[in-house]
């Protein structure tokens, strides 16, 4: 467990932040200038705050009131930047001892042919980094991290080098980190799909504070907080796969609604969180017939939130969870939206994109502690 308090003044902006990261993915969520790299600089000791205190496993990092500060190498920290910052004359397998050769002698550390297999980087171990893609380099950076035995992982935008298709295919790794290492990782981002797929919890900032901190799903789903604004609004919802179909589909269950996707790779049985985009989500107030979606979820408006300009977003409660539609306040008042109503959701099978996509754990759950 990481506990974090902390308040710094620049010469026009107060941080002022107080939270815990439990193990699993923490996402340090807000828009440019909301305070994410300030918090990461702090917790990795290049920047004193004027007050606070850091505590890692138990560990003082941080503590102003009794003139504690330890330096950066004295934190225990493994860091995995937007680069993979590698050192290029090194092999792999070179680069990954690096790591281990920093963990102080005796602690207890990950094991090597694990992370290598965790990260699927065992057919890389004698290459040298000018011979990997951006996303096989960020693979070996998390693995050096991982190596040093470190008791926090300091991800600052690790994914913002990639192209889309490169950030799909390191995602998976960092869902398997999630779930298979006990040391917190805080992770910094603007991306409303890396929350929705990797957050074990958000920490949602605004201006220097906290706004909302929570599960993935009760961030991503409350329409008073968006931190990446009302363009990225979407919820999360849980779905467990059910079965392929023999026309390209996946059906899934949510909530015991189903849910049809095209394809997924994951077997029957597997849990899955999605975020749906609120502007990929329609209302109608009946239920409607004779449209192509696959998709149609009856529910209860939880909440109608006018925003500045032409559009709202609307709360809808569904038996598969909440969802976020934005939609114009022209089309509210002409369906008589209102809190309390009821409306039914519409979403098209194919609008789901595949990077909005993920495996579980629940989206709703923070997991369960593991001592450290
Ligand atoms: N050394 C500094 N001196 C003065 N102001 C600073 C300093 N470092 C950061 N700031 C200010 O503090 C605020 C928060 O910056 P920070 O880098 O933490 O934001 P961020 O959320 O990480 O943004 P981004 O997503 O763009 O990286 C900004 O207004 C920034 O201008």
């Amino acid at each position: 467990m990481l506990e974090v308090a902390l308040r710094h003044d620049f010469a026009d902006f107060t941080l002022d932040a107080r939270f815990e990261a439990p193990a699993g993915i923490t996402i340090l969520f807000g828009r440019s200038g909301s305070g994410k790299s300030t918090v990461v600089n702090i917790a990795a000791g290049l920047l004193r705050p004027d007050a606070g205190k850091i505590t890692s496993g138990g560990r003082v990092l941080l503590d102003t009131r009794n003139g504690v500060c330890l330096p950066p190498h004295r934190r225990r920290l493994g860091y995995i930047f937007q680069e993979g910052r590698l050192f290029p004359h090194l092999t792999v397998r070179q680069n990954l001892r690096y790591g281990a050769w920093f963990a102080p002698r005796g602690a207890a550390r990950e094991e090597s042919g694990r992370v290598v297999e965790l990260l699927g980087i065992g057919h890389l171990l004698d290459r040298r980094p000018g011979a990997l893609s951006g996303g096989e380099k960020q693979r070996v950076a998390i693995g050096r991290a991982l190596l040093s035995a470190p008791q926090l992982i300091l991800a600052d935008e690790p994914l913002a080098a990639l192209d889309e298709a490169r950030k799909s295919g390191i995602l998976p790794y960092f869902e398997r980190l999630r779930d298979e290492v006990s040391v917190p990782i805080l992770y910094v981002s603007h991306s409303a799909s890396e929350v929705a797929r990797l957050a074990t919890s958000v920490v949602a900032l605004e201006a220097g504070r906290i706004v909302r901190q929570g599960s993935a799903a009760e961030v991503l789903s409350d329409p008073s907080v968006l931190p990446a604004g009302a363009r990225e609004a979407g919820a999360v919802l849980t779905a467990r796969v059910l079965r392929h179909h023999a026309d390209g589909l996946t059906e899934l269950a949510a909530g015991g609604v189903p849910l049809f996707l095209p394809r997924l790779a994951q077997a029957p049985g597997s849990e899955m969180r999605l975020r749906v985009a609120a502007h990929d989500v329609i209302l109608s107030r009946d239920r409607p017939e004779g449209l192509s979606a696959l998709n149609i979820l009856p529910g209860t408006i939880a909440e109608l939130r006018p925003g500045d300009g032409p559009g709202a977003i609307v709360a809808l409660d569904t038996p598969a969870g909440r969802l976020l539609a934005r939609i114009t306040r022209r089309s509210a008042a002409a369906l008589g939206l209102a809190q309390g109503g009821s409306a039914h959701a519409v979403i098209k099978a194919v609008s789901i994109a595949p990077a909005d996509i993920g495996a579980g754990p629940r989206a709703g759950e923070t997991r369960d502690l593991i001592p450290e």
